[in-house]
């Protein structure tokens, strides 16, 4: 089966002041329909602008990006992207603020309500509806993200460090509540985040980047059975993957010293 999003030997080099940053080289990648894959990697390894070419926001310098097969060349509403600051709109309630991105698409007044109180209800805001995002924690104000970014039904969820700025409790809930949710409605997700345990409970395939130059380091197919639940985190063979992951993230160095000492 064709893949869904295709990503063939792209690369991105930004220059500052006088210095070159290789962020990726010659990265390739394809994810299925439906698949859920993280990425993860030490800070400046190119995470964030593999996400942003997939957006749209960003341009390879070489290679190409394809979703369904076709070049991404900008934004578009098959790919909702959801990033770690939650950006509502402070003067609209949780409703209007998941009603908005359909208000934009077209769709009628009725249908609006039905699509924005489900997708509400799925990350269990439902009595929060009518409040605005002041009144609600980080948490519910990243659970009211991602019930808009769902709403418009975008067949990709592109996630940037969602849960990056949220306490370890509401993370643990909020990765619960984006695993029901995906169970329910599956879709195709690109989730980056600096923690190899929740890498590791949310993917179907956790992708490690190293950087300098930013590429893909390893790839760690996740078979661990769904719906995944506290008794997964526990298990012996989640303790595994999560070892094998930390290992090629946080050993990344020590492989390079050695090859150098090699070479030397
Ligand atoms: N707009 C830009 N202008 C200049 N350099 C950039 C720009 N965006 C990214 N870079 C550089 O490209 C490299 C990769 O950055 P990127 O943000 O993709 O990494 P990351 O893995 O997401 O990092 P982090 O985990 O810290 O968010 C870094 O060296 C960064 O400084």
């Amino acid at each position: 089966m064709n893949p869904k999003i295709a990503l063939e030997n792209v690369g991105k080099t930004f220059s500052l002041a006088r210095e070159r940053f290789v962020a990726l080289d010659d990265v390739s990648l394809e994810i299925a329909d439906n698949e859920f894959v993280t990425v993860v990697g030490p800070s400046g390894c190119g995470k964030s602008t593999l996400l942003n070419i997939l957006a749209g926001l960003e341009e390879p310098d070489e290679g190409r990006a394809l979703v369904d097969g076709a070049e991404v060349s900008g934004p578009g509403p098959d790919r909702g992207v959801i990033f770690q600051q939650y950006a509502l709109f402070p003067w609209l309630t949780v409703r209007g603020n998941v009603e908005f991105g359909l208000k934009i698409a077209g769709v009628p007044r009725d249908e609006r309500r039905r699509r924005a109180a489900h997708f509400i209800d799925v990350v269990g805001l439902s009595e929060f509806a009518d409040v605005l995002p002041k009144a609600l924690s980080g948490g519910m104000r990243q659970r009211c993200a991602i019930a808009r970014a769902y709403a418009v039904n975008p067949a990709i969820l592109l996630m940037d460090e969602p849960f990056g700025a949220l306490d370890a409790l509401t993370r643990v809930k909020l990765q619960e509540q984006l695993l029901s949710a995906w169970d329910r409605e599956r879709r195709t997700v690109l989730f980056i985040t600096h923690d190899v345990d929740e890498a590791v409970y949310l993917a179907d395939r956790v992708i490690v980047m190293a950087s300098r130059p930013g590429r893909i380091y390893d790839v760690v197919g996740v078979d661990l059975p769904h719906p995944r639940s506290e008794e997964v985190r526990l298990s012996p063979e989640f303790t595994a993957l999560r070892n094998r992951v930390w290992n090629s993230v946080y050993h990344q160095d020590d492989e390079r010293a050695a090859t150098a000492e090699r070479t030397s």
